[in-house]
């Protein structure tokens, strides 16, 4: 953002107790710290050019769980500025189903999966209305993007949609994003919008993450609990959260609670994005590097955006098992595992779906996407790529899982 803050004293400039900025903690996996000093961190989501900006149903909806345009509104005037301060904001607002379930008639949030879907569908559009009346005020176009998790699990549509954010940024347009709720089913659903964020930072390459909900920061125990403390600043997200106490949505209107908001503080970290969590009226001071909400530090090594992608949009299928001498080369870092290292094929994927390699003992070693289609494999376990190619033919002469396509975990 172009817009700078005069609250973000150097002062604010501490470590966090008992971190020393210069020797951190590796949080493993080749991971180190970006940046282990609060006012850095919350300097970078001020100065961010590309926000992606995510909004609970607790934010958007009054007591009684239904809509509240004049919450919309004040989050749209916050959210405003930021653009016309010439930041991209892509925003990932949740709503759908408390502005549906008023005007089928229902009083309180349906609690079955269908109706409530039923109530997206009404919601969705409405949603959608509040929001284009009240950008427009600010001469600010929106446009609608729904997603399911299949569209960050799938390559072409993980690669449609993030050329289709990058086009509509570039043209200025502020795309809000929302899960697909009548097309998912259980099995492939976000439920929350707390991951779809973070997939959607990491897709955008954004360089701030804001996370909006109705608690003002990240507290030791969930705030309801006497003697929750406030956390303001997370160096490392992957592993210092020991002894904090996270618990599911309380508010009868959200859904994840905190658990989903740690997981996508999680993925932008280790995507290199810096994150803030906070409460809605907040959003104008927190997107300004004010001292507010909890800010979670970036990880190095943002890898490319297909292995993360990998990492933690991909529901594996199926499992390769490896032999003791490719375990050892997958682990190695840069080898793929060839068919001549295979002793195993379990499960029914095809080419190009996210399966696990596992060893001989069941142990996950990577997470990948499958060069063939699993009943292709059996016939390949063991072969080296000479012979696959005089038994089987060129085509059968790569990889099982090519190293670029692979994850260790
Ligand atoms: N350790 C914690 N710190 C802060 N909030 C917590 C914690 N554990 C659980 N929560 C709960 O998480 C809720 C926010 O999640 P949720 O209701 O899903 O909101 P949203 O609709 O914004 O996604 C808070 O209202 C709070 O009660
Ligand atoms: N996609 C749903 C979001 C469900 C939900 O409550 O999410 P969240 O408020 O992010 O925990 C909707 O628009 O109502």
């Amino acid at each position: 953002m172009v817009a700078q803050s005069d609250n973000l004293q150097e002062s604010q400039c501490a470590a966090a107790p008992g971190v020393d900025p210069q020797q951190a903690d590796s949080p493993g996996e080749g991971l180190q710290h970006e940046a282990s000093r609060e006012c850095d961190v919350r300097r970078s989501i001020m100065q961010a050019d590309t926000v992606v900006v995510k909004v609970g149903s607790s934010s958007l909806a009054s007591s009684t769980g239904h809509l509240d345009p004049k919450r919309l509104g004040a989050i749209v005037t916050a959210l405003s500025h930021v653009v016309r301060s010439g930041a991209h904001l892509v925003l990932v607002s949740s709503g759908a189903v408390a502005a549906g379930f008023g005007p089928l008639g229902f009083e309180t949030r349906p609690d079955d999966p269908v109706t409530r879907q039923a109530a997206a569908a009404v919601g969705q559009g409405l949603l959608m209305a509040q929001y284009e009346g009240a950008f427009s005020r600010y001469g600010v176009r929106v446009g609608q993007v729904l997603m399911t998790a299949f569209d960050t699990i799938r390559s072409s549509h993980y690669h449609n949609v993030q050329s289709t954010l990058k086009r509509m940024l570039e043209l200025g347009v502020v795309p809000i994003v929302n899960e697909n709720d009548t097309l998912v089913t259980s099995e492939v659903r976000f439920g929350d919008n707390d991951r779809l964020s973070a997939l959607v930072a990491n897709m955008v390459r954004a360089d701030a993450l804001v996370l909006l909900t109705d608690v003002d920061a990240l507290y030791t125990a969930p705030p309801t609990e006497p003697g929750a403390q406030r956390i303001g600043f997370v160096p490392d997200v992957v592993a210092q959260l020991d002894g904090i106490k996270v618990g599911e949505s309380t508010s009868g209107v959200g859904t994840g609670g905190m658990v989903t908001k740690l997981e996508a503080a999680r993925i932008a970290a280790v995507s290199g994005i810096p994150t803030v969590l906070t409460t809605a009226a907040y959003a104008g001071p927190a997107l300004m590097g004010d001292p507010v909400g909890t800010v979670f530090a970036p990880l190095k090594h943002r890898g490319t955006s297909r292995r993360l992608w990998i990492r933690f949009a991909s529901n594996p299928k199926g499992t390769v098992v490896a032999d003791a001498g490719a375990v050892a080369a997958v682990r190695g870092g840069r080898a793929s595992l060839l068919a001549a290292g295979t002793v195993g094929v379990d499960g029914v994927f095809s080419a190009g779906d996210p399966i696990w390699i596992d060893s001989e003992q069941g142990v996950h070693v990577a997470k990948g996407l499958a060069g063939f289609d699993s009943d292709e494999i059996p016939q390949m376990l063991g072969r080296t790529s000479k012979q696959l190619s005089r038994f089987l033919g060129e085509e059968y002469a790569r990889p099982v899982v090519h190293r670029d396509n692979l994850v260790l975990v």
